[in-house]
């Protein structure tokens, strides 16, 4: 067993991260964390229950098509086992995360978690056979090594390492309920009909579609469970068997509680899929937009204008001060309009150029900054201005290289307003009025 993170880096502080979620899933949290509670009292513990996450991950992608197995295949230039390593990771209550995959593609995984700055990672050497790998990573939280930090949990998660849109409430479903029925499942409904052939390619009967559901993943064990039923299978099983919830029934007369998916949940498994999860992702950072102002001020006029008008387009658009930059990476934004109202040219865009690179935010997204200046007919000319701001250009080129993308704005506008240029938005925004908007 390898640990993935040279250097390691240690387990993520337990307890839940529930913002966002239901008051059911809160109360399905509390009920969790409460039993394993009352168990780590009585062991003279204390804390969350210890929940792992197995990740498969050592499999040839045959049906993709393509050299490279379609886990480490780049969405967006970032492979896309980093997708869902990113959604797992979130999770804080997820204490170890063991990743199997084959020796040769072992280095190229320390490089990736090195690279994407992933925790909590484990890696362990993957099997022929998807339940084989499963199983290895299995042996690996059952047995723990002299030097390894992995330890027993009570309930593990297994996810395919291809199915990278997992969500925190589905996880927290399938584990609240494995705890309760010792295994748990995600479900979709059927898209197409299952029919079953004859020998002769005729058809011999098709099943009521209404009466069956497809397997998703991520699914959930008490650990005990699913090690037995590992331990206990056949080799056939272990050689042909695609379905973990089968083994926990087959072999420990558990009944998994099945819990409805999101359709996102699909697995990634044809080079049309790549295409449809780079949409996804493309949909998901682009519906976030956060417009810094350098003044409270403006952020009254120019501000508050803008967020009006981006939110016809966008889901969520946040209006912050120049002071609260910080705040801007907790965020998890992606996209950026920095209005330079009153300082010098670059001076708003370049403090938030800052942040991010101390941030790391486009370590995993490429971000967007749209600088924006003003520039009335009475200062100085146009052609100047111009030439004043085209020094974005080598500031742009610079930021590049660091995955951030960066395009001036220049609001060019014909009449002295008096007051903040807030309100020279808003003249612009009307045609009537509008000067002259000029992309560099
Ligand atoms: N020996 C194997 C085979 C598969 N998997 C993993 O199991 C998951 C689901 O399997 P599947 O989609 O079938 O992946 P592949 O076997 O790679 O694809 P294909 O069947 O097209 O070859 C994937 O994350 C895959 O990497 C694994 O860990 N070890
Ligand atoms: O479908 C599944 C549900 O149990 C598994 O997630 C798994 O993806 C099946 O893998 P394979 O395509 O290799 O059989």
């Amino acid at each position: 067993m390898e640990s993935g993170t040279p250097g390691g880096s240690g387990p993520a502080e337990p307890g839940p991260r529930l913002r966002g979620l239901g008051g059911a899933l809160q109360a399905a949290w509390a009920s969790l964390l409460s039993g394993a509670q009352a168990q780590a009292q009585a062991e003279g513990g204390c804390c969350a229950p210890a929940v792992a996450a197995v990740l498969p991950a050592g499999g040839s992608g045959e049906r993709m098509g393509v050299p490279t197995p379609k886990q480490f295949c780049p969405i967006l230039e970032r492979p896309l086992i980093s997708y869902t390593l990113q959604a797992l990771e979130r999770v804080r209550w997820i204490k170890d995360i063991v990743v199997a995959v084959t020796g040769g593609n072992m280095e190229a995984m320390k490089g990736i978690i090195q690279r994407y700055q992933h925790k909590r990672i484990s890696l362990v050497e993957a099997g022929v056979t998807r339940h084989r790998s499963i199983f290895n990573g299995l042996k690996a939280l059952a047995e723990s090594q002299p030097n390894s930090r992995l330890s027993r949990p009570e309930v593990v998660i297994i996810h395919d390492a291809v199915r990278p849109f997992v969500e925190e409430d589905v996880l927290l479903k399938v584990v609240t309920a494995a705890k309760e029925h010792g295994a748990a499942g995600a479900i979709r409904p059927l898209v197409s009909t299952v029919i079953s052939p004859s020998s002769d390619g005729c058809l011999d009967h098709s099943l009521d579609r209404t009466k069956h559901r497809a397997s998703e993943m991520p699914q959930a064990f008490l650990f005990d469970v699913i090690y037995e039923a590992y331990q206990q299978c056949s080799d056939y099983d272990l050689e042909f068997g695609t379905e973990c919830l089968q083994l926990a029934l087959k072999y420990c007369h558990v009944k998994a509680k099945l819990v409805e998916g999101s359709p996102d949940l699909w697995k990634v498994t044809y080079k049309r899929d790549l295409y449809a999860a780079e949409s996804i992702i493309k949909e998901r950072i682009s519906q976030q937009m956060c417009v810094v102002m350098d003044t409270k001020e403006d952020e009254e006029h120019v501000g508050r204008c803008l967020e009006e008008m981006l939110k016809n387009e966008l889901n969520h658009v946040k209006v912050m001060s120049g002071r609260d930059l910080q705040q801007v990476i907790l965020e998890q934004c992606y996209n950026f309009v920095c209005v330079n109202v009153m300082t010098s040219d670059f001076e708003k865009t370049q403090k938030l150029l800052n942040v991010l690179d101390e941030s790391n935010l486009s370590i995993l997204y490429p971000v967007v900054v749209i600088s924006v200046h003003f520039l009335d007919n009475k200062s100085i000319p146009f052609g100047r201005k111009m030439e004043d701001l085209m020094q974005i250009k080598e500031l742009a080129r610079e930021v590049k290289k660091r995955n951030i993308l960066l395009c001036g704005l220049l609001i060019y506008y014909p009449q002295v307003i008096e007051s903040a240029k807030g309100r020279a938005f808003v003249k612009i925004s009307d045609p009537e009025s509008m000067g002259r908007l000029t992309l560099f």
